[in-house]
C-alpha cells in the first residue's frame, strides 16, 4: 500500500463533498435565472418551455413537475427557474423537514394560488405526509385530522390551484400514488464535456475570468458530467490562476491548479483513488466488503458508497458484486499497476 496517497490527517476534501456557506452562495450566483441561459438539457428544456408556456397562456397552474438526477446537475436551478418563467412566488422546503401531516398541513394552509411550492428531497417525507401531499396535488383539497382518538374529527382544507415541484436523487424511492402525481417528469442527465465547457465560459464571464478555450476544456473534463462540479474546478483554477500565473486560466494553469488539488484527468479525487489504490493494492482487486473499504482509507461506509463509488462505478473501474467490490482492470491501469490476469473485465455478471 502506498501509505502517502491517502494517509493523511487533514482528511480528504471530496470534490463531491457538501458545500459550505461560502460555497452555496458561489452557487448561488452562477445559478442560470432563466430556461435560455439554461446550458445542456435540451430535451427537458424544450419540453418545460412548453408546458409553460401553455400554461401561461391558458391562464392555469401548470402540471406538477419531478426532477430528478444525481446531485449537482441542476434540479434545484430548475425548480427556481420555473418560478421564474410563471412570475410566481416560489416557497421552498425539503422532504427532511416535512416528518409529519401536520407539517404539510402548515405548509399547505399558506399556499396561494399559482404559487410554485418546492419540494427538494421529496423522498425523503414520512409516508402520513406523502399521502397527503397527494391528495392535495390531486384534488386541491385535503382532510386535515385534528385530534386523537374517537375525538378526532376531519376539517377539510381547501387549496387553491398551484404547482408541486419536487426533487429527488432517488426517483425509485417515491411510491408509485406519488410519483403518478406528476404530470410532468424530467430525468436528468450528466453533461457531455462540450456543455460543461459552455457551462465553464458562462461562469467564468460572470466572474469576469479569462479563461483560453483549452483552459476550459481541460477544467470541463474533469468535471465529471457535473455543472456543479465544474464551478467548483474553475473557482479552484480561478485562485490558482489569480496567485500564481497572472490571472489568465489556460491549459497548463488549469492542469496544474487541478493537479495541486489532487483531481486527475478523468476528475477522480483524492478520496476516488484512495479507494481504488487500498482495493487494488491492499485487496488484491477484491472482491472485498464495503465496510472493510471504507476502513482501509479511514472513511465512513457512506462517504464511500454515496461520494466514490457512483463515479467509480460509472467510469467502468469498481464493480459492487454480492461477493464484494471488485476492481476492474481499467481501475488498475488508471493507477498505472499491472493487472493481474484475475482481474474483472467489463461487463461484469453483477447484482
Ligand atoms: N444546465 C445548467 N447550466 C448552467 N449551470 C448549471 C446547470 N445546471 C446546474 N448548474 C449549476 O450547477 C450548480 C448546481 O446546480 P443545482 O443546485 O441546481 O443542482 P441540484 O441538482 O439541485 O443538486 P442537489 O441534488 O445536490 O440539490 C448551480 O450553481 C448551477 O449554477
Ligand atoms: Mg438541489
Amino acid at each position: 500500500m502506498n501509505e502517502t496517497e491517502f494517509d493523511s490527517d487533514d482528511g480528504f476534501e471530496a470534490i463531491v463533498a457538501d458545500a459550505g456557506p461560502e460555497e452555496r452562495a458561489f452557487e448561488a450566483a452562477l445559478r442560470p435565472r432563466t430556461l435560455e441561459e439554461l446550458i445542456g438539457q435540451e430535451r427537458v428544456r424544450e419540453q418545460l418551455s412548453l408546458m409553460l408556456e401553455a400554461a401561461v397562456a391558458r391562464g392555469r397552474t401548470p402540471d406538477h413537475v419531478l426532477l430528478s438526477g444525481p446531485p449537482g446537475l441542476g434540479k434545484t436551478t430548475i425548480a427556481m427557474i420555473i418560478a421564474h418563467q410563471l412570475s410566481a412566488p416560489l416557497r421552498i422546503t425539503s422532504g427532511p423537514a416535512i416528518q409529519h401531516a401536520g407539517d404539510l398541513a402548515a405548509i399547505l394552509s399558506g399556499v396561494n394560488e399559482g404559487d410554485v411550492l418546492f419540494i427538494d428531497e421529496i423522498h425523503r417525507m414520512s409516508r402520513p405526509a406523502e399521502e397527503l401531499l397527494y391528495m392535495a396535488m390531486e384534488d386541491f383539497r385535503v382532510d386535515v385530522i385534528v385530534g386523537k382518538g374517537p375525538g378526532a374529527t376531519a376539517i377539510p382544507l381547501e387549496i387553491p390551484p398551484f404547482t408541486v415541484v419536487g426533487a429527488t436523487t432517488r426517483a425509485g424511492l417515491l411510491p408509485s400514488p406519488l410519483r403518478d402525481r406528476f404530470g410532468f417528469t424530467a430525468q436528468l442527465d450528466y453533461y457531455d464535456t462540450a456543455e460543461l465547457h459552455r457551462i465553464v465560459d458562462r461562469s467564468a464571464g460572470l466572474l469576469d475570468l479569462e479563461v483560453t478555450e483549452d483552459g476550459g476544456r481541460e477544467i470541463a473534463s474533469r468535471s465529471r458530467g457535473t455543472p456543479r462540479i465544474a464551478n467548483r474546478l474553475l473557482r479552484r483554477v480561478r485562485d490558482f490562476a489569480e496567485v500564481r500565473a497572472g490571472g489568465v486560466i489556460n491549459h497548463d494553469v488549469a492542469r496544474d491548479a487541478l493537479a495541486l488539488y489532487e483531481v486527475d484527468e478523468l476528475g477522480l479525487d483524492r478520496l476516488d483513488r484512495a479507494v481504488l489504490g487500498a482495493l487494488c493494492r491492499s485487496f488484491g482487486g477484491g472482491p472485498v466488503g464495503v465496510q472493510t473499504l471504507a476502513v482501509a482509507v479511514g472513511e465512513e461506509r457512506e462517504t464511500v458508497e454515496e461520494l466514490a463509488e457512483p463515479f467509480l462505478v460509472r467510469l467502468g473501474f469498481l464493480a459492487r458484486t454480492p461477493r464484494g467490490r471488485v476492481a476492474t482492470a481499467a481501475a488498475w491501469r488508471h493507477l498505472g499497476l499491472v493487472a493481474p490476469a484475475s482481474a474483472a473485465q467489463l461487463p461484469l455478471d453483477v447484482e
